[in-house]
C-alpha cells in the first residue's frame, strides 16, 4: 500500500555539512516518502568538526516563510530544531497556534561538537511556550536536564525527566538515551497513558551528527502521513537506527549519517 505523501514544515536551522539541521531533515522526510517545506531559522557555517559561524534569519522572514508555506501549500504536521534564541521561541510559538497540525518539538541546544545552539536565556521560553504545543518532544538527555533541572545519567532517570516533561505540558515524550551511557541505547516513549521503550545495541561509531534531527524529523514525517504516534516513533526509531549503520564516514570529526539508505537498490 502506498503512504500518503505527507506534508511536514520544518523549522530549523541549516547546516552547511549536511549531516544535522534542516537539510538532515529534508532528506529525512524526503527518504520516508513524505513532502518537506522550511522556514530556516538561521544559516550555520559547520561541518563534522564544528560550528565556525551562525547567522540568524530575521524574525519576520521566519515567519513569512511559514506563512507563506501554511497559506498556499499547507502542512499535515511540524516539526522544529534549532531557534537559536528567545524572541525566534516566541514567534516560533505563536506560528504553532495558527495551525492543528501536530508539532514535533526538537528542543536542540548544543550542536555534538558542543557549540551551543540555543541562548541560555531561551531554554525558559522552551520549556514555557514550546512544551505545552508539543504533539511530541524529543529530548536527548542534556536537554531533558536542562528542561527539569533533574539529573538525567541513567534509565531510571530518563523516565523521572519525561513524567516531569509531560506534566509541563507536552502531550508526548520521546526520551532519547543516545547520551546515557551503557552497551544498548534506549528511547522511551511516553504518554500520558503508558511508555514504550526502544531498545537497540549501541553502534560504535564516532558517525552520529545530526541523529536527533533525523529521529524527530522521522516522527514528523510518519504523523504527517496519517501513522498513530507509536508507529511513526517506531518507523522513525528503526530509519534513523540503520541511517546510522550505514554511515558513510565523511569528515574528520562527528560525520553524518546515511539518510538515502530506503533508496538504494530503487534507481
Ligand atoms: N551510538 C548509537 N548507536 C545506536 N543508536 C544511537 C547511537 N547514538 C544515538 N542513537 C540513536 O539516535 C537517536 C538520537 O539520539 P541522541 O540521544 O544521540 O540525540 P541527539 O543528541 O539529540 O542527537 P544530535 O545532537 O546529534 O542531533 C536516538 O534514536 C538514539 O537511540
Ligand atoms: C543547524 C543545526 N541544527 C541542529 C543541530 C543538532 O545536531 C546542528 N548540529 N545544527
Amino acid at each position: 500500500m502506498s503512504k500518503a505523501l505527507g506534508r511536514v514544515l520544518i523549522i530549523a536551522g541549516s547546516d552547511s555539512g549536511g549531516g544535522a539541521g534542516l537539510q538532515a531533515d529534508i532528506k529525512t522526510v524526503t527518504a520516508l516518502g513524505g513532502y518537506a517545506a522550511t522556514a530556516v531559522t538561521a544559516i550555520t557555517v559547520q561541518n563534522t568538526l564544528g560550528v565556525t559561524g551562525v547567522h540568524p534569519i530575521p524574525l519576520d522572514i521566519v515567519e513569512a516563510q511559514a506563512r507563506a508555506v501554511l497559506d498556499d501549500i499547507g502542512a499535515d504536521a511540524l516539526k522544529t530544531g534549532m531557534l537559536g534564541d528567545a524572541a525566534t521561541v516566541e514567534r516560533v510559538a505563536q506560528i504553532l497556534d495558527t495551525t492543528s497540525a501536530p508539532a514535533v518539538i526538537d528542543p536542540v541546544m548544543v550542536a555534538k561538537g558542543g557549540a551551543p545552539l540555543l541562548a541560555e536565556d531561551a531554554i525558559s521560553a522552551v520549556r514555557d511556550l514550546l512544551i505545552p504545543r508539543a504533539a511530541l518532544l524529543t529530548p536527548n538527555a542534556p536537554e531533558a536536564q536542562a528542561l527539569t533541572g533533574l539529573a538525567v545519567e541513567t534509565l531510571d532517570d530518563q523516565f523521572r525527566a519525561g513524567e516531569a516533561l509531560l506534566k509541563l505540558g507536552a502531550r508526548a515524550v520521546l526520551m532519547k538515551g543516545g547520551h546515557v551511557a551503557g552497551e544498548t541505547v534506549v528511547d522511551i516513549l511516553m504518554t500520558p497513558d503508558g511508555e514504550t521503550s526502544f531498545e537497540g545495541e549501541r553502534v560504535e561509531t564516532r558517525h552520529t551528527h545530526g541523529t536527533g534531527c533525523t529521529l524527530a524529523s522521522a516522527c514528523a514525517a510518519g504523523l504527517a502521513q496519517g501513522l498513530p504516534l507509536e508507529a511513526a516513533v517506531a518507523q522513525a526509531w528503526a530509519y534513523v537506527g540503520e541511517a546510522i549503520r550505514q554511515a558513510p564516514g565523511f569528515g574528520a570529526g562527528h560525520g553524518p549519517l546515511d539518510h538515502a539508505w530506503p533508496l538504494r537498490g530503487l534507481a
